[in-house]
This record gives structure tokens, C-alpha cells and sequence, in this order.
């Protein structure tokens, strides 16, 4: 799978919250159909219905926009959910005051609790309690400003026992909300951790710890795919090569100098390998001293040449652990992959040929 981009992740983030958005709006859309049905049942004139529905719009598009145009990015909160979950209290209100009865009322104070809910997704029990207080100081200023304006509206026991029922019911959604906020933000970190470890997992059963290069299992599966490869493009002028390389005297170096210096080397001919080959070519440690390059699409001509390369570049190395003027040399068995022919035919061959090289002297490159 490959990795996403930044602006692929920002993308993703901003369709999810264009979509929670949508869940706002039908909770709103809810509240709309309360105040057309208010409206129908003759206890809400037409003009608040009218200025609740235009502000709604009006609203709900502005928010749309913002997330249209990545204006929500500049913000300390992208999501918006404070912003989201209060916003509605405004045109609410207002119409609020135009309903004739307390039960009329009482829907909405219903929904805003539902409301409320939103914040589940992203908001800290603090937050969620703030919201609380404002749908319920909301309500109690209304309250006092019908009893001041429209008297008739208002009937003071059941105005009570509502405010206490609505603070009760805030109280447990703002409580319980939080609680299931917080467990999603927990999730969410140990979702993130469970990705590192996975990542670590791959790396730790795909490449040498030593080396940090791929180690047998994968690059033999690249092997494996370069030699597919290589028989679907057989009528090219190109070749699948591959050389098997090995370190030369290595037991002779780990007995004198230790198996630090030994690692060291290790660790710096695997550099200078990586170093000389060229992009698309591949290399990955198979044994103890031993390495497998895998040159795709190359020529006859090219591969003893490349090799060549790689062990004219190990033996221009100094280290540390070695006495100056200690040369580390290296032998390689070079191999193309023959149309037909097996993988392990192919590697066979170029080991032969490294045998070869030992054989006859060492610090050279035969071909198989
Ligand atoms: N320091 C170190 N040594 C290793 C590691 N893996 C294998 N070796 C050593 O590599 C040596 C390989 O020795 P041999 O297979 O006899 O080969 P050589 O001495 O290089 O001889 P030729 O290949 O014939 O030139 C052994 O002494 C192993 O212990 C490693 O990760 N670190």
C-alpha cells in the first residue's frame, strides 16, 4: 500500500468533516421540521419561521464554504465542532420566543440536547460542559425575557421544573459525552502506536539489523519478481544479472581484529555498495559476508563492468579497525538470467562462478 500524501491526508480529513457537517444539518433539519410544524399547527406565526429558516441557510452554507475553501484550516479547531454545536442555539432562541406554548418549547430544548451529542466527537468534558451551561442559560434568558415581554407565555412552576430537567439532562450528556470523547482520543492514540509498532514489525522481519539492508527473505522475493520480470521482456535486448558477492578472508579479519572490526566492515561495504550501484539496482545481505546484487534490464556488457565497480570502490575503503594500508577486497560471481531458466539455475550459476573467483585468487569478478 503506498503511503498517502499531505494533501491526499488533508483531503481525506476534510471530506470526513464535510460529512459529519451533514449530520449537524440533519440534526438541524430536525429542528426545522419542529418549527414548520409548530408553524402548521397555528401556534407559531409565519414571519419567525420564515427568519429561522433564511438564517439556518444562511449559516449552514457559510460553514459549507469554509470547508469548501480550506478556510477551516487556519483555525486552532478545523473541525469547527464548537462552532458547529453552538451556532444553532442563535435562530433557536429566537423562534423559541415567538411559541406561543411551554411544551412548544420544550421540542427544541429536546433536540439541542441531541445537539449536544456532536460533541462526543471531539470535544474535552470541560468544553462539552461550557456548551451545557450556554443551551442552558440560553433557555433561562429566554424564560425571563418572555416573562418580561409576553407573560402569557409563561407558566413559572413548569418553567422550573423544565430548567432543572434540561440542566439535569445537559448535565449527563455533557458527562457521558465527554467520557466517550475521551475514549475515542484514547483509540486514537493507541491506533497511531499500533501503526508504529506494525511499521517497526516490517522492518525488523524485512531487513538486516546490521546492515540495515534487505535482508535474505526480501531480497530474494525482489529476486523472485526480477526474473518474472525479466521472462515477460524476454524478447528485449535486455538481461536480468545478478552478482553474488562475498567478502574476502572475512573469518581471517573477525579472528585477528574482533568481531566489532568485523561489523564495522560489514556495515561500511554495504554502504559503498549501495553507494556504487546504480538506481533500480538491488542489493541485500544473504549470509554472513555474503551479498546478493541484483542488476535489472542490463546487458552482458555492462554487468562485469558494474561489478567491477562495486569491488574497485571496497578496496579503495580504509577503517578504522584495520591497520593502515589493510586492503578489504571482495569476489563476486556474475550470472544473466537465461529465458527458461530456474531462479535457483540462475543463482547457481553465478555462485559456481564465485567459487571461481576464490579459487583463482580472490578480489575479482567471473562470470559465469
Ligand atoms: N563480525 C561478523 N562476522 C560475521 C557475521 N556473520 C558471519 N560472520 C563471520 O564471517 C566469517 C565467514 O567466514 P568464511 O565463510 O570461512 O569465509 P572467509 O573467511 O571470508 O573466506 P573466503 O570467503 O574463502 O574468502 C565467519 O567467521 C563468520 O563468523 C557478522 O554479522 N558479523
Amino acid at each position: 500500500m503506498s503511503a498517502e500524501t499531505i494533501e491526499q491526508r488533508i483531503q481525506r480529513v476534510q471530506a470526513l468533516r464535510l460529512k459529519r457537517m451533514a449530520w449537524g444539518f440533519a440534526n438541524h433539519g430536525c429542528t426545522t421540521l419542529a418549527v414548520v410544524g409548530l408553524y402548521l399547527g397555528g401556534f407559531l406565526p409565519l414571519a419567525p419561521a420564515m427568519v429561522f429558516l433564511a438564517s439556518s441557510i444562511l449559516i449552514g452554507t457559510v460553514l459549507v464554504l469554509m470547508l469548501q475553501f480550506g478556510i477551516n484550516l487556519r483555525f486552532r479547531d478545523p473541525s469547527m465542532t464548537m462552532t458547529q454545536i453552538l451556532w444553532p442555539i442563535v435562530p433557536t432562541l429566537y423562534v423559541m420566543f415567538f411559541v406561543a406554548l411551554p411544551q412548544g418549547r420544550i421540542v427544541f430544548l429536546l433536540l439541542g440536547a441531541g445537539g449536544l451529542m456532536f460533541g462526543t466527537l471531539a470535544l474535552n468534558r470541560r468544553q462539552m460542559l461550557t456548551i451545557a451551561w450556554l443551551y442552558w442559560l440560553g433557555y433561562l434568558g429566554l424564560v425571563v425575557l418572555l416573562t418580561w415581554r409576553k407573560p402569557e407565555y409563561v407558566y413559572w412552576p413548569l418553567e422550573a421544573v423544565t430548567l432543572f430537567a434540561y440542566g439535569s439532562v445537559l448535565s449527563i450528556v455533557a458527562y457521558l459525552g465527554s467520557f466517550i470523547s475521551n475514549l475515542r482520543q484514547e483509540l486514537g492514540i493507541r491506533n497511531r502506536d499500533l501503526k508504529h509498532a506494525n511499521l517497526e514489525l516490517v522492518e525488523l522481519a524485512t531487513r538486516d539489523p546490521l546492515t540495515s539492508l534487505p535482508n535474505r527473505r526480501t531480497v530474494m522475493e525482489q529476486f523472485e519478481k526480477e526474473v518474472a520480470r525479466s521472462e515477460r521482456q524476454s524478447a528485449g535486448p535486455k538481461a536480468l544479472g545478478i552478482s553474488v558477492l562475498d567478502i574476502d578472508h572475512f573469518k581471517r579479519i573477525n579472528d585477528t581484529y574482533g568481531h566489532q572490526a568485523g561489523d564495522e566492515i560489514l556495515r561500511k561495504v554495504s554502504q559503498t555498495i549501495e553507494a556504487a550501484i546504480r538506481k533500480g539496482d538491488y542489493i541485500g545481505r544473504i549470509g554472513g559476508e555474503e551479498f546478493l546484487i541484483i542488476f535489472p534490464e542490463t546487458t552482458p556488457e555492462m554487468t562485469v563492468p558494474a561489478a567491477d565497480r562495486i569491488r574497485r570502490a571496497v578496496e579503495a575503503l580504509r577503517f578504522e579497525a584495520l591497520p593502515e594500508g589493510y586492503r578489504v577486497t571482495v569476489s563476486q560471481g556474475v550470472a544473466l538470467h537465461q529465458t527458461g531458466e530456474t531462479l535457483e539455475s540462475t543463482f547457481k550459476r553465478a555462485d559456481e562462478a564465485l567459487y571461481q573467483a576464490k579459487n583463482g585468487g580472490r578480489n575479482q569478478v567471473l562470470a559465469a
